[in-house]
């Protein structure tokens, strides 16, 4: 019989993101022993009735509901998820923090600033914990290019290179989703995936001061989806088209508060690379540069002898780096995409078992909304933006 501490959980939507966060809570128990929690799929909530019977039958929760609402309203769940589409994000948020359960939320946590803000300032209020799923900074690669950032390894840093370019809305047939409405995501690409790799820049580096960015959209019309799906997959289309209301590219120039420059670009339908995530780091001894489509490899050069073996070394996650050993008991083994939500679900219930608030939390999540806004009022009107610099109640620069 266990002597772990059972922790009840409720995840609100079961889409890609909420079946992964599933699948996150039922490994935290083995790969996280040392927490001593066994976290229990108490239930799920989603209006399709396929995500219900998939709660249940599949996915290991006891009960299904409709509502969220009735999801919060259960004594036993003790902690919830929030994985819906970005606009329904700031008012589930704000429920549960009536309802008085700490909260791990997808990005970006509302489709406005000020829904971020909302949150993360009610949150605090209520003195609950929280999470928010910016994922790759989990990434064991990633944590150990901090590390060499940020101990002086690279020497003084100068700029950082992000780009995020994925194919997944490449095809003209590619269907009219949620994430290309104004209403249900906000903006487009900005919050979708940039979001990802500004949290990664200021994780690596430090905060973002000023921006100034352009955007465009590159397929103005889509077709209308006839069946619903699960992320990007799954979707039937018809005849019918809409149109995209928000931006597919975005490329942007920041400079960070502590004088580090920086050049960011992102795009939701280049042909090509399917998920290429870059983070490159530049200082005056040497560079650090990790591409999600290997993620467990980063390339290090931290000499300047300009030798004849000057270079790139391509070292593997190995049991240095971050969470990587809790994952894989022999070098050369990779852990994936899967495995970051993992560690991100422990850290969320390590948060929620100590009271410690760990980073990244709903001010992060604030952070990032922040600088989204001031690149889209960039790119409207074609100047610098200030980003406000809030003040962040977590460990962001642990
Ligand atoms: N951290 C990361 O790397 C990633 C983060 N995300 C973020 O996760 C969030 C969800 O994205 P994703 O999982 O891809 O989305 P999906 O479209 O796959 O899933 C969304 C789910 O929410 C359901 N839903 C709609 N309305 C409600 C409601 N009122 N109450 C409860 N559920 C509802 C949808 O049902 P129906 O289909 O019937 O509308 C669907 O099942 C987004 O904010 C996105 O930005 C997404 C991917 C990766
Ligand atoms: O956060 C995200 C990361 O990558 C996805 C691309 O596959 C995005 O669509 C998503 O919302």
């Amino acid at each position: 019989m266990t002597t772990k501490k059972s922790i009840g959980v409720g995840v609100i939507s079961l889409g890609w993101m909420g079946r992964l966060h599933a699948r996150a809570y039922r490994s935290v128990g083995e790969r996280f022993p040392e927490l001593g929690i066994e976290p229990r799929l108490v239930a799920a909530a989603d209006p399709l009735e396929e995500a219900q019977r998939a709660a249940t039958e599949d996915l290991g929760f006891e009960r299904a509901h409709a509502s969220y609402r009735e999801l919060l309203a259960d004594p036993s769940i003790e902690v919830v998820s929030i994985c819906a589409p970005n606009y329904l994000h700031a008012e589930i948020a704000l429920a549960a923090v009536e309802a008085g359960k700490p909260f791990w939320i997808e990005k970006p946590m509302g489709v406005s600033a000020e829904q971020a803000r909302s949150v993360a300032r009610a949150a605090q209020a209520a003195g609950l914990v929280t999470a928010v799923g910016f994922n790759y900074r989990h990434t064991p690669a990633i944590e150990y290019m901090r590390e060499l950032a940020r101990t002086g390894a690279l020497g003084r840093l100068t700029n950082v290179r992000v780009w995020l370019i994925a194919d997944y809305n490449s095809s003209p047939l590619s269907p009219l989703t949620w994430r290309a409405s104004r209403d249900r995501a906000g903006a487009g690409v900005v919050p979708d995936l940039m979001s990802h790799g500004a949290d990664l820049a200021q994780y690596v580096v430090g905060r973002i001061a000023s921006v100034t960015a352009m955007t465009d959209t590159f397929i103005t019309e889509r077709p209308v989806p006839t069946t619903t799906g699960v992320g990007h997959s799954g979707f039937e289309i018809g005849e019918e088209t809409g149109p995209v209301e928000n931006e597919d590219y975005v490329a942007m120039l920041v400079r960070f508060d502590n004088g580090v420059l920086g050049t960011l670009e992102s795009s939701r339908v280049s042909v090509g690379p399917r998920a290429e995530y870059v983070v490159e780091v530049y200082g005056t001894n040497g560079s650090a540069r990790w591409n999600f489509e290997r993620l467990n490899e980063l390339e290090v050069c931290t000499t300047v002898d300009g030798g004849p073996t000057h270079g790139y070394t391509r070292a593997m996650a190995n049991p240095a780096w971050g969470e990587w050993s809790r994952y894989q008991p022999a070098i050369g083994t990779s852990m994936g995409f899967d495995d970051l939500k993992s560690i991100e679900a422990a850290q969320f219930l390590r948060s929620v078992l100590t009271g410690e608030q760990l980073a990244p939390s709903a001010a992060d999540a604030w952070c990032a909304a922040e600088v989204d806004e001031a690149v889209v009022a960039s790119a409207a009107d074609g100047r610098w933006h200030d980003v406000p610099h809030i003040e962040l109640p977590t460990t962001f620069n642990r």
